[in-house]
């Protein structure tokens, strides 16, 4: 597996970028309401102990009422701002943290769908990124990088309250300020020190929650619940689900206890240190060193400080949203190319194919998916006007040929071009390329957009129509519940379920249809393999009218299916080893003719039986 590559920006410039994200107004308004946050408990220090004098001045003498009231007043006018500051922060978190959310998501959707290539997503330890960039809810608790950016800017807010509260004290007595100081961040490093690891061990974990998800799904999904009630299966996967998530889980927990355990030491420097603090100002005040106005003061600004040293919310906000935000970012600055088999190697050189027909060829192409090639200089020419087929025996390298094609990987030599302009780079290659596999993806939607998603630009409804009625679809359209509209998914309100022979015919739908909106090549693997014998004839012959409009390679093993191709191809070593016509191939008396005959006396007895066609030479 290709080493990750490394973010190169540290965490908290990061979750900064994030916060920048945000927009300007958001940015603001929380440099205001943290500030204003951070200002409070210095300020209603001060302004508590200016009072404490002033009561000290007034008492014993009688005072008007409205002397006792303008003493008060800074402080209610202080208490009640700092409330509407507090009223302020909890709508701010929430805009921050979901527009910073929002984006996130918007951002892992574009770098998977966008810049991942098939094998960096066949790649474990992509998976893996992906599952930690989408936010799999980090210790369970939801923390996201919105959470992240949140905690960041609350730790600050609450760095700033501490200082300013030790600043009051520093008037009065400045070694015990700069104690105090020392106290509050060794408690913050170790609170830091401790949220990270639950976190750590979370994210280590992630693979083992993968797997735990995997058998959470088979024991509650619909894919296996056949299965697991035939062969009883339920015991054995619970048992692996317990395993998996114990693996998990363990750890994390284990981080956990450690951090709670630790919690003692946090509270007994903060105990001894503040408690020095608290002496010497009270010893300066037994001298009559410091007034009672100031004792109140220095001793309410010790108080807040010590109290806001404890952030460890903030932190595990920051700590668990983290993952998340490192994830996504490393996803960002993962190439492509840096996992491509074919990274680092040149092609031969573009042969023009002026004058002759269009075709798809493929020039002495090499590729696979470990060390070990699967295709070794395939030469492969797919005229228009021709129906070309793919056989040869499982595993040669007929599907690799259309992943190749279509640009899910690219080859380590040799080149792949239409009309002799390299396909490679094309950026409208998605749409000049169709591939109509055996099993269609069954998209949860409408017959129209499973297959209008062949060529999701093209709007014409005539070739919709027309695509569908070719491909033999207009008696399941007449039956359908809501026609066209009818979702192919019995998931799907009003939905319905269609035959594997149908998705076929799907399949052949949006190929048929591609080409009518302008694809040249269409791929064809294995597309009868769940079709009845008067269906496969019929499809057959759809796919030589494509053959006339567009490149076709027909791959299949029922080589009764392929006689009807114009030139038959035969892969094997990972090059074309025979190639011709059905008759001429039958003449060679080569791979073609021999896997024909093997074919044919294998369905000889039962066909003869039942009436059905035999494959002749
Ligand atoms: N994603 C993959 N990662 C690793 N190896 C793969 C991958 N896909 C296919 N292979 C291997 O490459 C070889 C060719 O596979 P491919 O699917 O192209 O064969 P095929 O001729 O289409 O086989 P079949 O007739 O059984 O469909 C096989 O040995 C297969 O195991």
């Amino acid at each position: 597996m290709p080493e990750p590559a490394r973010v190169p920006i540290s965490d908290r410039r990061l979750v900064l970028r994030l916060w920048a994200g945000t927009g300007p107004a958001l940015r603001l308004l929380s440099i205001g309401i943290l500030t204003g946050r951070a200002l409070v408990p210095a300020a209603v220090a001060v302004v508590a102990g200016d009072l404490v004098g002033k009561l000290v001045d007034m008492s014993g003498t009688r005072q008007p009422v409205t002397a006792v009231l303008g003493a008060l007043l800074p402080l209610a006018v202080l208490l009640i701002a700092a409330q509407l500051v507090e009223f302020a922060v909890e709508p701010l978190r929430l805009a921050l943290t979901r527009r910073v959310d929002g984006a996130h998501r918007r951002a892992v959707e574009a770098a998977v769908s966008e810049l991942a290539s098939l094998p960096m997503l066949e790649d474990p330890g992509y998976q893996e990124l992906i599952v930690r960039a989408a936010g799999e809810p980090a210790n369970r608790t939801g923390r996201t990088s919105g959470s992240a950016v949140w905690g960041l800017l609350c730790l600050w807010s609450r760095l700033l309250a501490n200082i300013l509260a030790v600043i009051v004290v520093a008037r009065d007595a400045p070694l015990s300020a700069a104690l105090l100081l020392l106290t509050i961040l060794v408690i913050r490093r170790l609170q830091a020190a401790d949220a990270l690891l639950p976190a750590a061990a979370w994210t280590d974990g992630v693979a083992h929650r993968r797997l735990a998800g995997y058998w959470a799904a088979m024991l509650t999904g619909p894919e296996v619940a056949k299965e697991l009630r035939i062969f009883g299966l339920a015991g054995w996967m619970q048992a692996r689900y317990r395993s998996a998530t114990e693996a998990h889980l363990t750890p994390h927990h284990a981080a956990r206890r450690r951090v709670l355990r630790r919690q003692w030491l946090r509270a007994l420097i903060l105990a001894g240190g503040t408690g020095v603090v608290m002496g010497v100002l009270a010893w300066s005040a037994a001298r009559g060193e410091l007034g009672l106005d100031r004792l109140a003061t220095d001793l309410a600004a010790v108080w807040a400080a010590a109290s806001g040293a404890f952030v460890a919310q903030e932190i595990l906000d920051y700590a668990d949203g983290l993952p998340a935000a490192r994830a996504l970012e490393e996803l960002r600055h993962r190439s492509p190319a840096a996992m491509s088999p074919s990274a680092g190697v040149r092609p031969v050189e573009a042969v023009p194919d002026a004058g002759r027909a269009e075709a798809l060829r493929l020039a002495r192409v090499r590729f696979g998916y470990s060390r070990h090639d699967v295709l070794r200089g395939l030469d492969l020419v797919v005229p228009r006007g021709r129906l070309t087929a793919l056989v040869g025996l499982n595993g040669v390298g007929k599907t690799t040929v259309t992943k190749l094609v279509s640009g899910l990987y690219q080859p380590r030599a040799g080149q792949i071009t239409l009309n002799g302009v390299p396909l490679t780079g094309r950026p409208d290659r998605h749409r000049l390329v169709c591939v109509a596999a055996q099993d269609p993806l069954r998209y949860h939607l409408s017959l129209r957009d499973n297959v209008r998603l062949a060529a999701p630009a093209h709007r014409s409804t005539s070739d919709l129509e027309d695509a569908v009625r070719e491909a033999g679809l207009d008696e399941l359209v007449a039956r359908l519940p809501a026609g066209w509209d009818t979702p192919l998914s019995p998931d799907r309100t009003g939905g319905v379920e269609i035959s594997g022979g149908q998705w076929a015919r799907v399949g052949l739908a949006r190929a048929l249809f591609a080409v009518r909106a302008g694809a040249r090549i269409v791929l064809f693997d294995e597309p009868t393999a769940h079709l009845d014998i008067h269906a496969e004839t019929e499809v057959i012959s759809r796919i030589h009218d494509v053959a006339r409009r567009a490149c076709v390679l027909l791959i299949s093993h029922r080589l009764a299916t392929v006689r009807r191709a114009d030139t038959i191809v035969v892969l094997s070593g990972g090059v074309a080893s025979e190639s011709g016509s059905h008759d001429e191939l039958m003449a060679a008396r080569g791979t073609y003719s021999r896997l024909y005959r093997l074919q044919a006396d294998r369905f000889a007895a039962p066909a003869t039986a039942s009436g059905a066609e035999v494959p002749a030479s």
